[in-house]
């Protein structure tokens, strides 16, 4: 008998593509050699952004980072929302925000693998900042953080340190897979509170006021009255012109 599918989310900034390229090998890559004889792992890649906005933040237990860093030392497309709610939950930490708290993402586990270029001062500043927040979050990490340099020579070439670093993570995360699951409340929170932070450092992400009941009915009122009205005039007029 199989059990319930389990789906874990591949989350992506890049900038010139290389990030991209290797979330998506590895989301292809996740059904293959993570799903047990007895269920059936899924996966999803999408740009980190989206995952807060489109996706709400819907956590799964398991999910895989690959990130670079772009500008001084910041987010790539993609990825630039992402980085600001990572930003806000270190400010907090740090108390240099004073309101609010930051989301709780215990049951999160991640994989990180970062991109970056050592030739830049602000070398792999936007994983270090996205592992950072994350963990001071309540997450936990899984397997060895992935640093690939662009700026890396011989067997620490930046697509043989991606390749190493993709062939390398199995274990790691079948580990947390085979690991008793998170309660689903506390995935539940993590999402609800992440998104209660969204909406406080993004206001405009705030959906646009649904029609409540109430509207319909004021609006169903207010065209019976004009109706009315309408009669009403019909019969005075047509009555004054005979
Ligand atoms: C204009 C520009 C700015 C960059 N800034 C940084 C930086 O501040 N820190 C860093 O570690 N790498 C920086 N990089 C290097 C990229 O992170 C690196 O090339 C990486 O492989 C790009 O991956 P991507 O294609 O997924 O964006 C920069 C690259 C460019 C072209």
């Amino acid at each position: 008998m199989t059990t319930a599918d389990e789906e874990i989310l591949v989350l992506f900034g890049s900038q010139t593509g290389n990030s991209e390229a290797a979330a998506h090998e590895i989301c292809s890559i996740i059904p293959a050699r993570l799903s047990p004889s007895s269920s059936r792992v899924t996966s999803r890649v999408m740009h980190l952004d989206d995952f807060l906005e489109l996706e709400g933040a819907g956590w799964t237990r398991l999910v895989v980072i690959v990130c670079s860093s772009y500008g001084v030392g910041q987010a790539p497309i993609g990825a630039r929302k992402f980085r600001e709610f990572c930003d806000e939950i270190l400010r907090r930490r740090d108390g240099k925000e004073k309101r609010g708290s930051a989301p709780s993402l215990e049951g999160v586990t991640f994989a990180l693998l970062g991109l970056g270029d050592s030739h830049y001062s602000t070398y792999f500043r936007n994983p270090t900042t996205i592992h950072d927040a994350l963990t001071a979050a309540g997450a936990r990490r899984a397997g060895e953080l992935g640093k690939a340099d662009a700026s890396g020579t011989g067997d620490m070439e930046q697509s043989k340190v991606i390749e190493r670093w993709i062939e390398g993570i199995w274990d790691d995360l079948a580990k947390v897979l085979s690991s008793k699951p998170p309660e689903r409340q506390a995935l539940d929170r993590a999402r609800d509170e992440t998104w209660g932070f969204c909406l406080e450092i993004f206001p405009e992400w705030r959906p646009a006021k649904k029609f409540a009941a109430m509207d319909v009915l004021y609006l169903s009122l207010g065209g019976i009255i004009l109706a009315l009205l309408a009669r009403y005039c019909f019969f005075v007029i047509g009555g004054w012109s005979l």
